[in-house]
């Protein structure tokens, strides 16, 4: 019998059904990550099918609300509405600046909160460290040049800045960007991060709905010893 790693934090996006979030809550993933917005990027749910879906997730696994948006009074009308535990934020670092996190944080004094940090290069560290103590997690992701939201690329990034990163804040950190249950438990074993985040690598090929198989061997990965 292989040792459950229950201290490893796992997140799996782009939950978008409740069939879906009932079934990767029960596999026992701890934050199931539900992408929201008004329409403005590919995919993302209005307010009534959001809640609808995050009906479905069974305790103690928790819905993470993804904003690619950097509009603030979105986000906050947004999270007023849908009351998620977990606000994350996904636009760019140069539309959503620390200083306005703090802000929104203000606003939503009950809720959690999140943030991508894209992971581009040696200037990651400071982009991190501007949040260690600003968010409840840092969650470091692969990005692409001129993108206004951070991730959803399928692809790895140098993980010794990662690991960097983990050494140099005091934040938990969640390690996102090209992982599959082939080789998040490499990822662990190099960045130690507090978490493990999947989007990509555990889809259906092609597709933007979720192998609960891979969901499954992805969680089994991350959490065995
Ligand atoms: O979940 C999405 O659909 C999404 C879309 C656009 C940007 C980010 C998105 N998700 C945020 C995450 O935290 C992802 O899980 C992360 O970017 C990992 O992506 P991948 O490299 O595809 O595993």
């Amino acid at each position: 019998m292989v040792a459950a790693c229950k201290t490893m934090l796992t997140q799996i996006y782009e939950v978008a059904t409740p069939a879906e979030a009932e079934a990767i809550s029960v596999i026992g993933v701890d934050h199931v990550g539900v992408l929201v917005g008004d329409g403005a990027f590919p995919r993302e749910l209005p307010v009534q099918k959001a809640l609808a879906v995050m009906k479905m997730v069974r305790a103690p696994s928790v819905v993470s609300a993804l904003f690619l948006s950097a509009d603030v009074a979105l986000i906050e009308r947004m999270a007023r509405e849908l009351d998620p535990p977990i606000v994350h934020l996904g636009a760019s670092s140069e539309l959503l600046t620390p200083d306005l996190v703090v802000a929104l944080r203000k606003s939503l004094p009950k809720t959690k909160f999140m943030r991508s940090v894209p992971v581009t290069g040696p200037e990651a560290v400071g982009v991190a460290q501007a949040y260690d103590g600003v968010v409840d997690w840092i969650l470091l992701d692969s990005h692409r040049t001129g993108d206004v939201q951070i991730g959803a690329q399928g692809v790895t990034h140098d993980w010794s800045i990662s690991r960097t990163i983990v050494e140099s804040v005091r934040t938990p950190v969640i390690l996102a960007g090209g992982l599959g249950p082939d080789n998040v438990k490499e990822a662990i074993r190099s960045v130690r991060p507090a978490g493990v985040d999947s989007k990509t690598r555990t889809d259906r090929e092609g597709t933007h709905s979720k192998d609960l198989r891979k969901v499954e061997a992805f969680y089994r990965a991350a959490t065995s010893g």
